[in-house]
Formats: structure tokens, C-alpha cells, sequence
């Protein structure tokens, strides 16, 4: 006689395995989102870490920079998706989840890790963070995120262009709405003949690139040459604009190059070094012995210029309000060869005699609109009124960089933003008051850049040019 079936054994409980480098991503994340730190920061102390206690490798660091990055710069997409994936507004998501579920996205949509791979890894990632009951949850809806890939689920998502060109692109490459619609306004100023929904798409898609990493050769204290020659062939290519500019090719590492270990060439965005360059090319009339940086901190274009001005005789005062950055300036300057000082002082309220500089930048505080592609989380962050709050301080900055400038001598004002409010009407605004003031035409200072506009400011752009958004106005006070 058969007696009833035996019930079948409970599955014995296997503990989750841990993968260092999702943890990591994971960590970083949640740093992110709980307690608004910057990824460019915590993220290399948790890989140091990680580095130290768990035996991580050049490659698993690599892969959780990746992850991290990734996720935080196509999260707008992936929240779409998601949120077509559950029955529940993302807002009633526990944020410890949603990060779990965005990082499995990341890896499902925007890397090439087989899916079933992304989805177990995913899993066992929220059975170690979540538990096994919310670790169910994920498993589900990875599952459905896995069912089509990334341009059938936008197509999906997204509204269709017609209805809503703005809210279509803010899906479809991950930017907040006002931050489409503000570039977009640019570029049609600046661009007119090249700003339809191609040009945007390209803008777009280019803040979602990884920046190459860009070495300046500080003159006087090497050259591109050198760098170049310090690293394996196949490892740099020359800058596209600057002389002092090497681009650093996928796996290129800034640390085996000795001249940046002795701080005679840097890691400085070719955007940055055109802009410094441009204002040390300005003619001056007369005097040119002594420059001013107003807003120098952390110090990447006061050391280009600090170098500039040695080669000619002319001295540095590189000038910032937060002690911590201008120490991080004097660092960059250190063993500069010609005069300079570093000083940590309020632009607003000068340190300086009016009239004292024969040529001055200032590099203002802003919403940091045209670096979106190296700050990953920044425009989550950023809000429409950050733009109009650095309005006054924009404003304030310009105007006593001015008065810090001798009749006949160049003022620089430069930005990280293309946005038209931290840019042309700033300058304009100021330019309307005073009566002391004449444009100088920037762009043949940025010798064979194309595509610069019309004129006499300039803005570069990441998809046109390949560097940060960075805008120059140059003036001229008059004798
Ligand atoms: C865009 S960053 C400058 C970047 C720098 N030129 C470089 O290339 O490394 C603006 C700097 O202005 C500083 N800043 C803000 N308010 C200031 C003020 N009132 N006076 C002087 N510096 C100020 C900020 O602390 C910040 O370091």
C-alpha cells in the first residue's frame, strides 16, 4: 500500500552571495539620493574601500563606476520604464527598491550583460539589501523590464514627438523637462541654422556620454608633446582645439604621466583650457603685468593662466571665497615658475584697489548646465530657480571683475552653462548700465574652433565641439 506522498522538503535557505562591485554601486547610490553627495566624490572613497576589504580589482572598480554613472544619467528613462513595469505611482516606491531596480535597468538596458545574468545579479542584490520578501518584487519586474530592450521601451514610454516634442526627449535621453527646453532655447540662438530636433536629439545624446579625459600640458612646464610621450601610443590622441590639450583614449590613466604628478601639466577640459587661453590671446592696450582670476577655486584655468602669464612676465593673483577651494588652488598653482598669489577673498567685496588688473577672468558660480555629462546626478538636482537665484551673484561678480580692470585692459566672463540667463543676458544686462565697456570678438581667439555663432561671446557645446558647454564673453574697458 502507497501512504499519502510525502510532502516535499522546504528548500534548504541559501544565503544571498554578495557581489562587491553591485554593493558599491548600490552604496553610492544611496549616498546620492539620501544624503545629496556628489557621485565624482563618494564614489572613489567607497572603491578605496572596497579596494582595501574586499580584494576589488581595476576592473570591478571600473564596472561599479560604470553602473553608478550610468544609472544616474539615463535614470529618467529608466523611472519611465519602471514605472510602466508596476502598478503604483514610483513615488509610493520605497527608494531603497527603486535604486535596486535602477541599477538592474541599467544593467538590463544600457550594458551588454547577457539579461539573465543582470536579472540574478539584480535579485541577489535585493535578497542582501531588500530581504527575500521585496527581493520577489524585483525579480518581477526585472523580468518585465527584460522582455524588450532599451529603444522599443522608450518608444513605448515616451509621448509621441508631435504631442509633445519637449516631454518626448526629456524620456527619450534622460534629461528633467526645463533642462531640455532651456538647451534647446540656446542652441536656437546660438546655432539657428542647426537647432531642429536632430541637433537637440545629438546635444542631448552627448550629455550621456562618458567625457574622454583631457590632460593640459601647462606651458612653459611641458608640452603635448611630452604628455603624449609619457603614455603608450595607443593611449592618447591630440586635443581637438587647445595646443596644450591630449585626450586620453578609453583605459589611458592621468597618474602614470609624471608630468601631472609634478603638477606641470593637469586633467582640464579642453572647454576650460580654450577659455583661459582665449582671455591670456585678448589684445590689452599697454601694461600687461598683472592678472586677476576672481573665481579661481578648484584652479584649473588660474594654473593655465598662472602659466601663461609666467611665460610673459605677468603675475597671478588667483582669488576665491571658499577657504577649502583656495586651497585646492594653491595646490594647483604650486611650482608655478613665475610670480603668483592665492588669496580667499569675497569678489563682492574686493581685496583690491579698482583699476588694479590688466586682465581678469571670472569664472561664475552657475548651474553647472553645460557639464552635465561629468556631474551624473546634477541635473536631477538642479531645480529652474537655481538659474535665476545666481542671477545677483552672476551679476555682482561681473561688475566687480570690471572695476577690478584697468581702462584698456580685458575682462573674461566664462560659465559652465549654456543656459542664455547665466550667459549672453548676464553680460548684457551689465553691459546696459555702464557706459565704460566694448565687446571683444572672442572668436578669433579660439583659432580654428568652428561653429561658434555669431558673435563677438562664444559658446562651445558638447555634441558640436566635444567639451563642456562652457560660454566666453570677453570685454574691453575703455582708455
Ligand atoms: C565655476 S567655479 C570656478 C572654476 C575655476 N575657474 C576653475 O577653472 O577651476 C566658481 C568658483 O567661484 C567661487 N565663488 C562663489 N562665490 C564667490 C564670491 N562671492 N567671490 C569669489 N568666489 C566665489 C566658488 O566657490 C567656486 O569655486
Amino acid at each position: 500500500m502507497t501512504g499519502p506522498a510525502p510532502k516535499s522538503a522546504p528548500r534548504p535557505h541559501r544565503r544571498p552571495k554578495k557581489d562587491p562591485a553591485r554593493m558599491v554601486a548600490f552604496t553610492a547610490l544611496r549616498a546620492v539620493d539620501e544624503r545629496d553627495a556628489y557621485a565624482n566624490l563618494i564614489l572613489p572613497s567607497l572603491l578605496r574601500k572596497a579596494e582595501k576589504n574586499e580584494g576589488f580589482e581595476r576592473r570591478d572598480a571600473a564596472f561599479a563606476t560604470e553602473l553608478v554613472y550610468g544609472t544616474l544619467r539615463m535614470r529618467g528613462s529608466y523611472d519611465a520604464i519602471i514605472g510602466a513595469c508596476i502598478d503604483r505611482p514610483l513615488s509610493k516606491v520605497d527608494p531603497n527598491v527603486l535604486d535596486v531596480l535602477s541599477l538592474g535597468a541599467h544593467q538590463l538596458l544600457g550594458t551588454r550583460i547577457p539579461p539573465h545574468a543582470a536579472v540574478s545579479a539584480t535579485v541577489e542584490l535585493a535578497r542582501v539589501v531588500l530581504g527575500d520578501g521585496r527581493a520577489k518584487f524585483v525579480n518581477a519586474v526585472m523580468r518585465k523590464i527584460s522582455t524588450q530592450d532599451l529603444d522599443t521601451w522608450l518608444e513605448q514610454v515616451a509621448p509621441p514627438y508631435e504631442e509633445d516634442a519637449e516631454d518626448h526627449l526629456a524620456v527619450l535621453y534622460s534629461h528633467p523637462r526645463w533642462v531640455v527646453a532651456a538647451l534647446w532655447d540656446s542652441l536656437g540662438v546660438w546655432q539657428p541654422q542647426h537647432c531642429g530636433r536632430t541637433a537637440v536629439s545629438e546635444l542631448l545624446a552627448a550629455d550621456n556620454e562618458r567625457p574622454a579625459v583631457t590632460l593640459v600640458a601647462r606651458p612653459g612646464r611641458s608640452t603635448a608633446a611630452e604628455l603624449r610621450d609619457s603614455l603608450p601610443a595607443e593611449e592618447s590622441e591630440a586635443g581637438r582645439w587647445s595646443p596644450y590639450a591630449v585626450r586620453l583614449v578609453e583605459g589611458g590613466d592621468p597618474a602614470v604621466v609624471p608630468a601631472v604628478a609634478e603638477n606641470r601639466a593637469g586633467v582640464q577640459d579642453e572647454g576650460s583650457q580654450l577659455v583661459a587661453a582665449a582671455l591670456a590671446a585678448a589684445p590689452v592696450e599697454g601694461r600687461d603685468e598683472l592678472w586677476l582670476d576672481g573665481c579661481a577655486g578648484p584652479g584649473g584655468k588660474a594654473a593655465l593662466l598662472a602659466a601663461l602669464a609666467a611665460q610673459r612676465g605677468a603675475a597671478l593673483v588667483a582669488s576665491e571665497s571658499q577657504p577649502h577651494r583656495a586651497a585646492l588652488v594653491a595646490k594647483a598653482l604650486h611650482g608655478n615658475p613665475g610670480p603668483y598669489a592665492v588669496i580667499t577673498a569675497d569678489g563682492l567685496r574686493p581685496a583690491w584697489r579698482p583699476g588694479s588688473f590688466d586682465r581678469v577672468l571670472v569664472d561664475v558660480p552657475c548651474s553647472g548646465l553645460g557639464a552635465l555629462r561629468r556631474r551624473p546626478e546634477s541635473r536631477w538636482r538642479r531645480r529652474p530657480e537655481d538659474v535665476a537665484n545666481f542671477g545677483p551673484l552672476q551679476r555682482g561678480l561681473l561688475e566687480s571683475a570690471i572695476d577690478a580692470t584697468r581702462p584698456g585692459g580685458v575682462v573674461g566672463y566664462a560659465t559652465c552653462s549654456p543656459h542664455l540667463a547665466e550667459t549672453r543676458v548676464v553680460v548684457q544686462d551689465v553691459l546696459r548700465g555702464r557706459s565704460d565697456l566694448e565687446y571683444v570678438d572672442a572668436r578669433p581667439l579660439l583659432p580654428g574652433v568652428p561653429d561658434l555663432g555669431e558673435g563677438p561671446d562664444v559658446q562651445l557645446w558638447p555634441h558640436l565641439h566635444g567639451t563642456d558647454a562652457m560660454y566666453l564673453a570677453l570685454l574691453r574697458k575703455k582708455s
